[in-house]
């Protein structure tokens, strides 16, 4: 059961920039956009929250569901099975939201198979875990598309309709008590919108309590809803059964002149629209004030046309009326909490148990980098990828083959390979890299805001789940090279070189990582990644020895340079070149302490990013 009563919430209206369209509005303003809202919902129920464009529908549901940015904004109470929202509560409180953050590339039936895998605590075996996707898979009707995938704009898949049912499977999956949707039947065609409510009514009746934002429901959904809510601007305007909505606004001298979906009537009425509704004796006579005041003045002299100025009263008086409404429905109500007492006891209990995590960070860890894996296998497996290194390899093979060091300039023409290999493998892997977390934010947001998995599983799977890959190419780019090149001969020597370039490819992923963790915008994230990538590489000792002091410690957290450094001294040991060797040990424990500190600080980047909607 939850109850709310008496909700007000504010948002602090950013600092407009000089650019900025903020206009009238002084930095750091706050904003009432949640004027004292109060209901309830019990289990077995369906609550839709109806209300016109920017009426606070979603704020309402994200405060509600626990997500609101500014908690210290929020006032009134918010009760669940009478205890207020703790931070237990997420795990147990099913969230979908309007968008549907899924990956593309893996199937419905893996979608929901990896989510049970996570959601479902240790106490149930992998075989019930696979057998509850399964069930959920049959429930919402999608066995027919189980093995298509997901898709994206780009990628044909699933329809939109199946996209909103695997969003939701995702969440009955752990039988939330608590369910919670936002405008699950947006861009939907209206068959397909009225499968998902009689599917949400469903989830109802089986014992849940669910609330969704509706935007503009068919006269066949309407008649689903067990309870609505209406708001405009901000401000109730009803509260109630769905059922008796249309009777609440005849009794108040609203009815609808001509045969209409209630929907439409009252998202009208929310808008202040009374085409072809008849107006309580007050507003009527308002409107022909109002309508006379048009024939003298014109509508520039009065703040707002005679249309709107109808429209304001009408939303004021509909708040008012509204008002009233809830202060007898609060008489009503504490008669029944009485009677409810006697349950909630128990409820409570069970709502205030402490929870752990659900699965071990092992578990989430194995299930993360299996996930990783097959979101990404397209990736992995693609031709194109591996004739690119294979390609790259080849023309640096053919334009160093059989490479000699006899002369001074062929020193110098070899030495220019081995820089290469530093700059090439100190590119890829960072450009990859960059923009995982960037591309991945709404997915960890999404499932971090329900505690489905430790921060730390997730980074340590997802930052490792490449490396296989990038470690197979290298190890392919550098055999070519080497050959056709004519590297030193020796065993030793071409596994060193192996070695070396993977761990400039560690490096290169880490600065990658790190920079999109730190930035998480692809697009000033790439900017950034460009000028660091080319500072690096100016200062890296090849092109300029002499480089001034003031800038001079460039040099040391250039990962290509350290590689470069390590490589001439793996095909000429200090015979030869010793400017350019430097001190082997301090370039393998900068690159080793660069792998770990940059990871470092994109996980803390990663900690610090605001988990709430
Ligand atoms: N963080 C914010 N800063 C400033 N204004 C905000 C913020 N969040 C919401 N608002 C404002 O609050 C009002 C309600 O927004 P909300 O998104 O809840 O409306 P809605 O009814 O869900 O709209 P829609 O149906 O279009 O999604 C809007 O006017 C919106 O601009």
């Amino acid at each position: 059961m939850l109850q709310f009563e008496d909700v007000r919430y504010k948002v602090v209206v950013k600092k407009a920039s000089k650019w900025g369209c903020t206009f009238g509005m002084k930095a750091g303003t706050d904003k009432e956009i949640l004027h004292g809202i109060t209901g309830s919902v019990g289990a077995g129920e369906m609550l839709a929250m109806m209300g016109p464009s920017g009426s606070g529908k979603t704020t309402l549901l994200n405060v509600l569901g626990g997500r609101r940015s500014n908690p210290q904004w929020l006032t009134g109470s918010i009760l669940y099975n009478d205890v207020p929202y703790t931070k237990n509560l997420k795990r147990r409180i099913g969230f979908v939201t309007q968008d549907d953050v899924l990956f593309p590339h893996l199937t419905v039936r893996e979608t929901l198979t990896f989510s049970a895998l996570l959601r479902l605590p240790d106490r149930f075996t992998k075989d019930q875990k696979l057998q509850r996707a399964e069930a959920v898979l049959a429930q919402l009707g999608l066995q027919r598309c189980g093995d298509t995938i997901i898709g994206n704009q780009f990628l044909r898949g699933v329809s939109g309709g199946e996209r909103k049912r695997v969003c939701i499977g995702q969440e009955i999956l752990i039988n939330p008590s608590l369910l919670f949707l936002d405008e699950p039947t947006s861009g939907l065609d209206s068959t397909t919108a009225l499968r998902i409510i009689s599917l949400l009514h469903k989830l109802a009746h089986q014992g849940r309590a669910v609330m969704a934002t509706i935007h503009q429901p068919s006269s066949r959904a309407f008649h689903m809803f067990d309870k609505l809510i209406l708001l405009s601007d901000g401000y109730p305007t009803y509260f109630g059964k769905a059922k008796g909505a249309m009777t609440y606004f005849d009794t108040i001298g609203f009815t609808p002149l001509i045969p209409m979906n209630p929907a439409d009537f009252l998202l009208d009425l929310c808008s202040g629209n009374t085409n072809d509704v008849s107006l309580p004796p007050n507003l009527q006579q308002r409107k022909k004030s109002i309508a006379s005041q048009k024939q003298k003045i014109t509508p520039a002299s009065v703040p707002g046309t005679p249309m709107t100025l109808l429209g304001k009263d009408v939303k004021k008086y509909l708040a008012d009326c509204c008002e009233h409404q809830i202060s007898t429905w609060d008489r009503t109500k504490s008669l029944q909490n009485q009677k409810l007492q006697q349950n909630l006891k128990h409820l409570q209990a069970v709502v205030s148990e402490k929870q752990q995590w659900p699965t071990t960070w092992w578990d989430q860890f194995i299930i993360l980098f299996m996930r990783g894996f097959k979101e990404r296998r397209h990736e992995y497996m693609s031709l194109m990828r591996v004739l690119q290194m294979v390609l790259s390899a080849l023309l640096a093979g053919s334009l160093w083959w059989h490479s000699k060091t006899s002369t001074f300039r062929q020193l110098q023409d070899q030495e220019g390979l081995l820089f290469f290999m530093g700059v090439f493998w100190g590119y890829f892997p960072l450009f990859t890299a960059l923009f995982t977390f960037p591309l991945e934010r709404p997915i960890l947001m999404k499932e971090r805001a329900t505690d489905m998995y430790r921060l730390s599983a997730y980074f340590m799977a997802r930052t490792l789940s490449d490396l296989p890959i990038e470690i197979g190419l290298t190890i392919i780019f550098v055999v070519i090279v080497y050959l056709m090149a004519n590297l030193r001969h020796g065993f030793l020597s071409f596994i060193y070189t192996i070695l070396a370039v993977c761990l400039d490819v560690t490096a290169s992923q880490g600065v990658g990582f790190c920079i999109g963790a730190a930035i998480m915008d692809v697009q000033k994230a790439s900017t950034l990644a460009s000028v660091i990538v080319l500072g690096f590489m100016l200062a890296g000792g090849y092109f300029i020895q002499n480089i001034p002091p003031f800038i001079g410690w460039v040099k040391y957290l250039s990962f290509q340079a350290h590689t470069y450094k390590i490589l001439t001294y793996i095909q000429y040991e200090d015979a030869v070149n010793v400017r350019l060797h430097g001190d082997l040990a301090n370039s393998v424990l900068a690159l080793a302490v660069m792998v770990v500190a940059y990871r470092a600080i994109a996980y803390i980047s990663l900690r610090r990013m605001k988990i709430s909607v």
